[in-house]
């Protein structure tokens, strides 16, 4: 579904920020993309959706080079992939209802089925009680679902979370992940970028590591394998 072929980006002021770059992602999957600051991990996340391109190589989404997309191609590409980020970035003068509306809106949706499907995608993430509150009247980790459910509300055939824990005490990105791993097994791929290396050997899925730009180690899912045991 995601693959990158000998990708390099290099900006605009010479920073290298991927190097030669290649793997894949099948649909279905939950990967772990680690690595220090400045390794290249949202880099890595941008060229996906496509809001940087390649300097080098290629990124093929759906068996499409996204380098290749019409500009009508990259907004659907966008609508149909769901974004988390570590500061939430939820409008702060909307409520959580109308944040999640908004996605649907701007995709088109009709008012009958936002007032169906946003409770729905509520529910999923466990705010159904919350529509009517604004982010600031919720915690961070309430904050993040209600991010989680926008980019959920369009159904993307992928989730990409950069740090959501960043911002989040240990019990709460605990609760986080396993509502990502939840969407995951409903049938959502999800890439997750973390620096939280305690969570990544909590739970057995693929991990890709970067340094300096390159894919330094692929860590398989290890099946059954429990922190501690
Ligand atoms: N728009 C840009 N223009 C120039 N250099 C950039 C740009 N965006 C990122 N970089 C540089 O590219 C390198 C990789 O950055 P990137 O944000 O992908 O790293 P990261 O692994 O996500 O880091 P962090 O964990 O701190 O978020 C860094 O050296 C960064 O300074």
């Amino acid at each position: 579904m995601i693959r990158f072929c000998n990708v390099t980006k290099i900006y605009p002021n010479g920073v290298r920020a991927l190097i030669d770059v290649s793997f894949s992602i099948e649909r279905g999957e939950f990967v772990f993309v680690v690595g220090p600051s400045g390794a290249g991990k949202t880099t890595l996340t941008k060229l996906i959706c496509r809001e940087e391109l390649p300097t080098r190589g290629q990124v093929l989404v759906n068996g499409k080079n996204v380098a290749r997309l019409r500009p009508n191609e990259v907004a659907n590409l966008r609508q149909r992939i769901g974004m988390v980020f570590q500061d939430f970035r939820l409008l702060p003068r909307k409520t959580v209802f109308e944040n999640v509306a908004l996605a649907l809106e701007i995709a088109g949706a009709s008012w009958r089925e936002i007032r169906k499907r946003v409770p729905e995608v509520l529910a999923k993430v466990g705010l159904e009680d919350k529509a009517r509150c604004f982010p600031h009247q919720l915690s961070g980790g309430e904050q993040q679902r209600v991010a989680i459910a926008r980019a959920l509300v369009n159904r993307p055939f992928l989730l990409m979370a950069d740090e959501p824990t960043g911002n989040l005490d240990p019990q709460t990105s605990w609760d986080l992940l396993q509502l990502l791993l939840k969407i995951n097994e409903e049938g959502t791929t999800v890439l997750m970028v973390t620096h939280a290396w305690d969570l990544v050997q909590l739970v057995g899925k693929r991990v890709i590591s970067l340094q300096e730009g390159r894919l330094t180690e692929e860590l398989p899912a290890w099946g059954n394998y429990r922190y501690g045991t």
